[in-house]
């Protein structure tokens, strides 16, 4: 089939690049025309595992191509995604301009039959205001070009984007056009070939549906990482609370890891776009405001315990800080935790040290030329002359540390650990304090 994506970030270049190695001829379009340059120079714009690999051999095969000619894009692919970004608004609304303008251009240059994907996370709704902005386009130029908009919300995950999108848990897709349904379920049908993995919905419980599962898993964080700060209060250990509740099959093992916070480009403002729709509705979504603040607060968590431990005046303190991203196997450092941390550091007169395997460039682009912070190439030089070591992302590359090089370099023999990584009583045994989320040595 032909494909045309508009957008090649995350989802855009995953979706891209998955459905071209199924064989269909896909052209990705973005604006952003330094993306496009690196993309056809045979490099990837984002860290995301696999992607490089599927990318080049569709490109070679010539099913993959990319550009920033927008009348192209739009004459290529029957299909048209649009998997553009959907930033929190200065409300917390999701802001569609972006959606909205990919909509216009289709409209204003179609000229045969086409189906319109919203791949992006949007309000319920949208599939309707983007129905708008085609119609406006077509009448503008008194076209009776036919087409369907389709909502097919996305479920991959950063880190694990291709895997994911090859081997997704459902497809959903939310279509009223028989023709339009037709097309998703052949396009899908490679994916879904032991199980079917693909429901048809209405539209507006597909775009209710992808809010509902973000806003679910971020609950669940929020409820463990609430019971995490009572476990240590009242000498439990949570860890051992997870593993009792997740074997719970009602409840199960996934989403259920205290830690200093969620972060990334869609929980916190997916959360937040949800309670401002359902508050323009004249409803207060009660539990999810709470899951927010409790977020909010969580990722304060490691800032508590080291001003607990060193004051409020951390003039003179020096700190090595493990982990930029998110989360692990990404670069990406949208709303990450170790901003959270990073600026409340700089704020109390803390200097920096910081290291993490893939998003540095990213941090240096965030935080330019800051005189509290720098970086090292490893994570053991982060810790030379540090008083202290901060833990915020869980690569894998720590998860098994040495622990006596560790408490020779910290003068304050202290790791604040906001991922759980190791056994309290294994680091005491080293000598060390270690404070966690949660936990306890006993
Ligand atoms: N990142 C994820 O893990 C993830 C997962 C599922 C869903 N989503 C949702 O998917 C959407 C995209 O997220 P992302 O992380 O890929 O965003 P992103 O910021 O990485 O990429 C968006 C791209 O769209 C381009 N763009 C903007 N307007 C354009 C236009 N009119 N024409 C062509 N290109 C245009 C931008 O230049 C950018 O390269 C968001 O709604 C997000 O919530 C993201
Ligand atoms: O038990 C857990 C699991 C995750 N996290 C944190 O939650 C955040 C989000 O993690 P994750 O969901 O793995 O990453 P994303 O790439 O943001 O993916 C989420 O957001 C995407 C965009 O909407 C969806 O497509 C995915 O299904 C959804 O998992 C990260 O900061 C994690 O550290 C925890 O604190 N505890």
């Amino acid at each position: 089939m032909k494909i045309s994506v508009v957008g090649t970030g995350y989802v855009g270049l995953v979706t891209g690049a998955c459905l071209a190695e199924m064989g269909n001829d896909v052209l990705c379009l973005d604006v952003d025309p330094s993306k496009i340059k690196i993309l056809r120079e045979g490099g990837i714009p984002i860290h995301e595992p696999g992607l490089d690999s599927v990318v080049a051999r569709n490109v070679q095969a010539g099913r993959l191509a990319f550009t920033t000619d927008i009348a192209k894009a739009v004459a290529h692919g029957t299909i048209q995604f649009i998997a553009v970004g959907t930033p929190p608004d200065e409300d917390g609304s999701a802001d569609l301009q972006y959606v909205l303008a990919a909509a216009r251009n289709i409209g204003r240059l179609m000229t045969d039959y086409k189906v319109v994907v919203d791949k992006s996370t949007v309000p319920v709704g949208t599939a309707d205001k983007v129905k708008a902005a085609i119609e406006d386009e077509l009448s503008k130029r008194e076209s009776d070009a036919r087409f369907a908009v389709v909502s097919n919300p996305e479920f991959l995950k950063e880190g694990a984007a291709v895997e994911d999108f090859m081997r997704p848990d459902r497809i959903i897709v939310g279509a009223d056009d028989e023709q339009a349904i037709l097309l998703m379920r052949a396009l899908y049908a490679p994916f879904s070939r032991n199980r079917d993995k693909l429901f048809v919905m209405d539209v507006r419980s597909a775009e209710l549906t992808k809010y509902a599962a973000n806003a679910m898993l971020a609950t669940r964080i929020s409820f463990m990482n609430e019971l995490a700060l009572l476990a240590e209060k009242m000498g439990a250990d949570i860890e051992q609370v997870r593993q009792g509740i997740g074997s719970d099959a009602r409840i199960g093992t996934h989403f259920l890891y205290a830690g200093c916070g969620y972060g990334g480009s869609c929980f916190p403002k997916d959360v937040k776009a949800l309670i401002q729709t359902a508050s323009g509705e004249g409803q207060q979504l009660r539990v999810l405001q709470a899951v927010e603040a409790a977020n909010e607060a969580q990722k304060l968590v490691l800032i508590d315990k080291i001003t607990s431990r060193f004051g409020h005046d951390l003039v003179g303190k020096r700190f090595a800080l493990w982990g930029l991203a998110f989360k692990p196997n990404t670069d990406d450092m949208r709303e990450a935790t170790s901003r959270v941390v990073l600026e409340e550091l700089f704020k109390r007169g803390a200097t920096v040290t910081a290291y993490d395997p893939v998003a540095m460039d990213e941090a240096k682009r965030i935080f330019g030329d800051h005189t509290q912070l720098d970086y090292a190439s490893s994570p053991n030089t982060a810790l030379a002359g540090a008083d202290a070591l901060i833990i915020v992302t869980e690569w894998k590359e720590f998860r098994s540390p040495d622990f006596e090089q560790i408490k020779k370099n910290l003068k304050a023999s202290t790791i604040f650990d906001g991922r759980n990584l190791y056994e309290p009583d294994l680091v005491k045994g080293f000598g060390l304090t270690y404070e966690s989320i949660g936990r306890r040595a006993k």
